[in-house]
């Protein structure tokens, strides 16, 4: 069965009309239904010299598009994109993109959705609340909990808690969401990337995992308490470590999988090791979804500069996700 996924583009003014008229420069070899402005897409084709030619969505066809071709589901944007730069008129439109992609997974009309990169910041101005597609997809589709995980082919990095400010981080540090969020970890891990026993290694939250409470007790009330219990569970898990060596040879050599307690303890140590080439995933939520982990890099849109890399990735996982 060919494998059908809905990509949507993003941020219009962003790069991710660009890497998905680039990638679609080669044959696919999933079915894409990109959702998107049509507009935007001849333009931004034109300005990167690429051809593209574009079709409407029909369920009734299966088949992978050829190369230079996509398939459409159109959403104009409000007003017209002038590459590079934001335009709060169109913020609705980004988030359109997400709804028609987020319902048509739950209706089966295709297996898993890609993202391409959106600007939180555009849509927050444009007035509504927005902290990332993660926390966006885990609403529509009414979970309690999803994860956010990045991978490369040999580093996976999940994350307690997500899009928060640095001061609400610890207050957000609860055995509670430690359960949740490992527990899903350990069940994806198993059902999606096909790992019997996987193995976890969990960062504290302090420096030195708090250095026996004397430099913060979340490891010691915490985070210690809720591994113990999913330990009693049967989950294979080693920590709390300190983060700045938990992502070491020694430790990683034998591990299936990292989680860090937020975003910037863990997503520095992927991004340095893999940009460009690694995937974002959301786990617990009841459909596939992956994007690429860079942002909407204004500065290079309609250029031609911007690498494809991690958007072919986010595609490949989530096909092999899908099947
Ligand atoms: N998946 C997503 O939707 C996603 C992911 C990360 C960031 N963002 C959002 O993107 C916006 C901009 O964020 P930022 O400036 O911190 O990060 P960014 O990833 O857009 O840019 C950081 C640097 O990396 C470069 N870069 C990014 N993608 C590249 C590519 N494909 N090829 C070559 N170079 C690339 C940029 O030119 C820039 O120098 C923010 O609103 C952020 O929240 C969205
Ligand atoms: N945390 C992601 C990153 O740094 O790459 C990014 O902000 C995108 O997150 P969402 O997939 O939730 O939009």
């Amino acid at each position: 069965m060919t494998v059908r996924l809905a990509i949507t583009c993003g941020e219009p003014a962003g790069i991710g009309p660009d890497l998905i008229i680039q990638l679609a420069q080669q044959q696919q070899h999933q079915q894409w239904v990109v959702i998107g402005c049509r507009r935007t897409l001849l333009q931004r084709a034109q300005q990167l010299g690429l051809p593209l030619t574009l079709h409407d969505f029909d369920a009734t066809h299966t088949a992978a598009t050829p190369a230079g071709e996509l398939t459409l589901v159109d959403v104009p944007t409000r007003t017209e994109v002038q590459h590079g730069q934001l335009d709060a008129n169109n913020a609705e439109h980004v988030l359109a993109l997400l709804r028609i992609a987020a319902e048509g997974c739950l209706q089966g009309r295709w297996q898993g959705v890609v993202t391409a990169p959106v600007h939180k910041g555009i849509i927050n101005q444009a007035g509504t609340e927005f902290s990332g597609h993660t926390e966006f997809f885990r609403d529509i589709s009414g979970c309690d909990e999803v994860v956010m995980m990045l991978a490369t082919e040999d580093l996976r990095v999940a994350l307690v808690t997500t899009h928060l400010p640095l001061h609400q981080v610890a207050d957000a540090i609860t055995a509670e969401r430690i359960e949740r969020v490992t527990t899903i970890l350990h069940h994806d891990l198993q059902r999606f990337f096909g790992i019997a026993a996987p193995h976890i290694l969990v960062a504290g939250l302090n420096p030195h995992a708090g250095e026996d409470g004397h430099l913060g007790r979340e490891e010691i009330d915490i985070i210690t308490p809720a591994l113990q219990r999913l330990r009693a569970q049967g989950l294979n898990l080693t920590g709390p470590l300190p983060a700045d060596t938990l992502y070491t040879p020694k430790h990683l050599q034998h591990a299936d999988a990292t989680l860090a307690m937020y975003h910037d303890q863990g997503l520095p140590v992927l991004k340095f090791h893999g940009f460009g080439r690694a995937a974002n995933i959301t786990l617990g939520l009841p459909f596939v979804r992956t994007s690429v982990d860079h942002g909407t890099a204004l500065d290079l849109a309609g250029t031609g500069n911007a690498d494809s890399g991690s958007l072919a990735t986010a595609i490949n996982v989530a096909a092999t996700m899908a099947q």
